[in-house]
């Protein structure tokens, strides 16, 4: 029997959430950011925006305009805009660490629209500390307990949408809704801090579902309260020095700020991908009940665990592995085109390629090709890496022979996988939770400006095929 939930809402945690930065100048933009919304309701409501076709009914509501989605906007030929800022821009200007924007200053700049100074992002660094020192480090007693008793095969995403659903016990905004201390317009104030201690405790969530997988649930490291979040994911993987955790892979001084760097990297183009895609629309269709934030994440978690979606992070790494296998040389192309081919044939997806929204290579791709490029020396004898590479030129036009898909390059999926396994993360079902770290950022910002907005429960009209047959011919003839 699992013992009883106990409280682990600390005051500490209260305190700093109530008087960080981040909450002061969002709190600022709130009373304009609800006005222009109620302009758009009060004397905009039926300007019509799209056409809903029959196709898109039947395709997945592909192309339909029928979310309002404030971080992030999605263009199929440029790619992801964070408040309207290519990922070139963003690493341009939002402060980081040797040139990598940190996650961090991506949080301040999705909910706030604004760029944040180092200060700022520190602010937030600090926050997150802040709550995990009030749990000395550790995750709830009763948290810690369900995971150390799930079966240790259990897959790693079932393990964190769990975790999640487990951390939701001590949600703030379930227990003041539940008390009826809150009313429809403070719902934000504790949906924010509910966000903010969920993205707090994924360095150790995250941490625990890997112990499990490779060290029978003994930590790997632990979370040092003067680094960064990505540090502290890296250090619960067991990935920094022996000071802060056992460097499982013995990597070396340079390999170690390398991949700290591609997670900071890796953490920070992931956050969002516009409201359209599985996991965030699954967040905030969730949320839109009132649900608590823990359980509106742990059903986009839900969505990111499929394999069209965030789980091909993993498909790509086995497909990588089992290619190899088969391919002696990387240049021998007829080789590779062939078993492409072979998958194609068996009606199978080539998983890392195509894109609903994308027409043309995902730009998150070209980033970590170019992470990869800028450390020739490090990749050069990976044969798995080359083939990811050497993949990237041949698959799309296959895919254009073959002539289904609407999009043959590229997506995300199609490197970040084999770069981790690279320096030892190895372990094929585990890459989609640190894809699920850094999507956190994006539908809970979201999230919270749904619940400062008012937004109401999501409930679109279904219809049945009859009625589908019906409407086509009353309007065909
Ligand atoms: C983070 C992310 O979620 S990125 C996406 C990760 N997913 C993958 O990499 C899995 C492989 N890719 C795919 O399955 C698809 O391209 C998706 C799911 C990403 C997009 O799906 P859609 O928008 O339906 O793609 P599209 O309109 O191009 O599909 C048309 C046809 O091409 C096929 N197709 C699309 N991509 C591929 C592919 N990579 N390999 C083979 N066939 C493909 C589709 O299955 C579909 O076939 P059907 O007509 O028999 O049903
Ligand atoms: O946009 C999508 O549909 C899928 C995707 O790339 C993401 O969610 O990152």
């Amino acid at each position: 029997m699992l013992r009883k939930f106990t409280r682990v809402y600390s005051s500490v945690h209260s305190t700093s959430l109530s008087s960080s930065a981040l909450k002061d100048t969002l709190r600022e933009l709130i009373p304009l950011q609800r006005s222009r919304l109620k302009d758009l309701k009060t004397n905009h409501s039926n300007v019509k925006i799209d056409n809903i076709t029959v196709g898109s009914i039947i395709g997945g509501m592909r192309g339909n305009q029928s979310m309002l989605w404030d971080g992030t906007t999605l263009s199929p030929n440029e790619g992801i805009k964070f408040k309207g800022m290519t990922i070139k821009q963003c690493q341009d200007s939002l402060p980081g660490i040797d040139g990598i924007f940190l996650p961090e200053s991506m949080i301040w700049l999705l909910l706030t629209g604004k760029i944040p100074t180092m200060q700022e992002t520190k602010s937030i660094t600090n926050l997150f500390n802040e709550i995990l020192k009030s749990q000395n480090n550790c995750l709830p007693i009763e948290v810690d307990s369900i995971m150390n008793n799930l079966p240790k095969d259990l897959h790693p995403m079932t393990q964190l949408s769990i975790g999640l659903e487990c951390l939701s016990n001590n949600s703030s905004f379930a227990n003041l809704y539940k008390d009826g201390k809150i009313g429809k317009n403070d719902y934000w104030d504790s949906t924010f801090d509910d966000s903010m201690v969920l993205i707090a405790n994924l360095p150790l969530l995250i941490g625990k579902i890997y112990s499990n997988l490779i060290n029978n649930g003994k930590s790997l490291g632990s979370i040092n309260n003067s680094m960064d979040w990505s540090y502290n994911i890296c250090s619960m993987l067991g990935m920094t020095s022996t000071k802060d955790s056992i460097n499982k892979n013995n990597l070396n001084d340079k390999q170690l700020i390398d991949f700290n760097n591609l997670m900071r990297l890796y953490l920070g183009i992931h956050v969002d991908h516009e409201g359209g895609n599985v996991s965030a629309h699954t967040t905030h269709l969730v949320g839109s009940t009132l649900a608590d934030p823990f359980l509106s994440y742990a059903s986009g978690i839900n969505g990111l665990a499929g394999p069209l979606h965030g789980l091909a992070a993993q498909e790509v790494v086995r497909f990588l592995i089992n290619l190899e296998k088969n391919v002696n040389d990387v240049n021998d192309n007829k080789l590779i085109e062939s078993q492409i081919w072979e998958i194609l044939n068996s009606n199978k997806v080539i998983p890392g390629y195509g894109h609903a929204v994308l027409r043309k290579p995902d730009p998150r791709f070209n980033v970590m090709l170019e992470f990869v490029e800028n450390r020739q020396q490090e990749f050069q004898d990976d044969p798995h890496v080359q083939l990811m590479q050497k993949l990237s030129t041949l698959v799309p036009s296959i895919l254009l022979k073959h002539g289904k898909c609407n999009n043959p390059y590229p997506n995300v999926d199609a490197a970040s996988g084999i770069l981790f396994y690279h320096y030892g993360i190895q372990e094929l079902l585990f890459f989609t939770v640190i894809f699920g770290c850094s999507r956190s950022i994006g539908p809970l910002v979201q999230l919270i400006w749904d619940r400062i907005y008012g937004l109401p429960i999501e409930r679109p009209k279904s219809l049945d095929l009859k009625t589908l047959e019906k409407l086509t011919t009353s309007r065909t003839s």
